[in-house]
């Protein structure tokens, strides 16, 4: 028996016979030398950071393109340090598998400290604050979901801790945005040095997002008084403090159970899955797929390490924005979307059991090939159609990938627009293309209907994942029964159809309504005419 240790990285014979791939650095040399000069801090110590960011550090140290690690902190769920990190002095295991169940499984080493970033852990918050005055610091990524870069509520009132920070100054902020603009302008104070602040975060102009957050708080501490208005000026100067865009894919979905037992079969100790008090699912590994992108606009006012030579792509903001649009609008999100509503209405557990559907696998298809690629925008570095293929062909299918259609239909109605309004439009503002050709597209807002009235296929009642206006939307099909026949649906229906916040345009206005209202009208003759409805329109 061995553990995710340093004092049993030497044991090479064991790790050797477990097919676990070591480090190929002196760890405590990287280590030491990130003390001292830090390069790279992470905001967001999470799974898709331990599995994408930390492996292409390691990867670039490995082939000698780096001589120091990344520092993680934490600007929320302090336990993922104190039980993940800490225990396992910061090493992490990154199972990787690719499309034929092929397993690599590998030692990350390269995350040098994990820093709990609050005032009240004084150590941590003072070392963090050392590192932003560091002249040798060039960039400070994030992977914090989309929620942590809010400052308002839905109302657009401030949310409490951030307006607790925007009235208490810089000295002990408590909300993330708050944290980070704090380290900011410690930087600041230390002679306005460079930096570049990246957001990996999976939303459309993530960048964007980020700077005005900073940006807004700076702001308000400079009218009270606690900051110069010089830090904001310093906050916008391109040349000096930069906010590049980036687009990032790769599946990492929470830690499976049957790796773990793979794991503890090789020997290795205390592989146990963890979910802290604020819900992070985390482990001492990660499993991930073998595919990934990232698409990072170039602009790093402190200098960066060669991202290009671990595969990252460094481009200009259009490239960046042209290859979200094409995974987010187009040839990922659209179909994995597509999937989480039907699998939850035909009682899949899984994406990958999904995709071995014909029907289901002849819907996105349909999505993706047919209807979307005619709008799609090329980014030119990656081939939206070989994409698609990839998508469908290798990583969906993927089984050792646990993913689930109950977690990719959380949020569903804020993920209507850019999934699928934003295809309808480019449709509409096409001279050669006619918005009612399109037929999956409705087929799958049809399911969506179907979906909010809670009953699956076989007629019984299903919960549906967590989603801001599922009890607003839900309200719309009371009283909707399988098996009848009802004149007034279109009525009952238009208040979600003409909603152009979920649709980015009014479905009755552009001609669409009819053709979602008939699949609908379809979908609910009985048990089975969800199936019955998707074989016919997919054939
Ligand atoms: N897991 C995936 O497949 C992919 C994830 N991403 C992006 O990375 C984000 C995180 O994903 P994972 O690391 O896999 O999730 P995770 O659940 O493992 O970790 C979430 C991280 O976000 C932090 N966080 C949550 N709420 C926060 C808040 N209000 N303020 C500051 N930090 C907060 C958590 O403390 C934790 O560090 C996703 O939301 C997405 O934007 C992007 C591509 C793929
Ligand atoms: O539908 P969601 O919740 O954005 O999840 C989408 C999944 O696909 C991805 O976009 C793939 O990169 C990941 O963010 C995530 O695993």
């Amino acid at each position: 028996m061995f553990e995710l240790k340093i004092k049993d990285i030497s044991k090479q014979d064991l790790w050797q016979k477990a097919n676990i791939i070591l480090p190929k650095f002196d760890i405590e040399k990287i280590k030491n030398a990130t003390y001292t000069n830090p390069v790279w801090v992470h905001f967001g110590a999470g799974n898709i950071f331990r599995g994408y960011i930390a492996a292409i550090v390691q990867d670039l140290i490995e082939r000698g393109e780096l001589d120091r690690g990344v520092i993680a902190a934490e600007l929320f769920d302090y336990e993922i340090i104190d039980r993940i990190y800490k225990p396992y002095d910061n090493l992490c295991l990154v199972v990787t598998s690719d499309a034929k169940g092929n397993l690599e499984k590998r030692v990350i080493a390269s995350i040098t400290e994990g820093l709990k970033c609050d005032k009240s852990f004084e150590g941590d918050w003072k070392r963090l604050c050392r590192i932003f005055e560091s002249s040798t610091l060039e960039l400070v990524t994030f992977t914090i979901t989309e929620k942590g870069y809010n400052l308002f509520d839905l109302k657009g009132d401030y949310l409490p801790t951030v307006k607790e920070d925007i009235e208490n100054g810089p000295q002990s902020p408590k909300s993330s945005m708050g944290k980070v603009a704090a380290l900011a302008y410690v930087r600041y104070k230390s002679g306005k040095k460079p930096i570049a602040y990246v957001s990996l975060d999976n939303c459309s102009k993530n960048g964007e997002k980020l700077q005005s957050s900073i940006v807004q708080i700076a702001k308000e501490w400079a009218k009270r008084g606690f900051v110069e208005e010089d830090f904001v000026k310093y906050l916008n100067d391109n040349s000096l403090v930069s906010f590049p865009w980036s687009m990032i894919d790769k599946i990492v979905p929470r830690p499976s159970e049957r790796i773990k037992e793979l794991l503890e079969k090789d020997g290795l100790e205390n592989m146990n899955i963890i979910c802290t008090s604020k819900n992070t699912y985390i482990a001492p590994f990660v499993n991930t797929e073998k595919a990934q992108y990232l698409v990072i606009e170039d602009s790093f006012p402190n200098g960066r390490p060669p991202l290009e030579r671990a595969g990252v792509f460094m481009t200009d903001r259009k490239t960046v924005e042209d290859s979200e649009r094409m995974k987010v609008q187009t040839c990922l999100n659209p179909l994995h979307t597509a999937l989480a509503i039907f699998g939850c209405l035909l009682g899949y557990k899984t994406i990958y059991e999904e995709v071995k559907d014909e029907h289901l696998k002849r819907l996105i298809e349909k999505i993706g090939y047919d209807e979307g690629l005619k709008v799609v925008v090329d980014p030119k570095i990656i081939n939206p159609r070989e994409y698609i293929r990839e998508v469908i062909e290798e990583r969906f299918p993927n089984p050792y990938i646990p993913d689930t259609p109950q977690r990719i239909a959380t949020d569903t109605s804020q993920k209507m627009p850019i999934r699928f309004g934003e295809t309808i439009k480019a449709y509409l503002e096409s001279p050669d293309l006619d918005v009612k050709s399109l037929r999956y597209i409705p087929l799958v807002i049809a399911g969506w209907l179907r979906y909010l009235m809670c009953i699956d296929d076989e007629g019984r009642a299903f919960e549906p994942s967590p989603d801001p206006l599922i009890l607003e939307l839900k309200k719309h099909l009371e009283g909707i029964e399988l098996g009848k026949e009802y004149e007034d649906l279109e009525e009952r229906l238009r208040p979600i159809l003409t909603n152009e916040v979920i649709f980015r345009v009014d479905l009755f206005e552009v001609g669409l309504s009819q053709r979602v209202v008939e699949y609908f009208k379809e979908m609910i003759q009985g048990i089975g005419a969800v199936r019955k409805t998707l074989q016919k329109h997919v054939n």
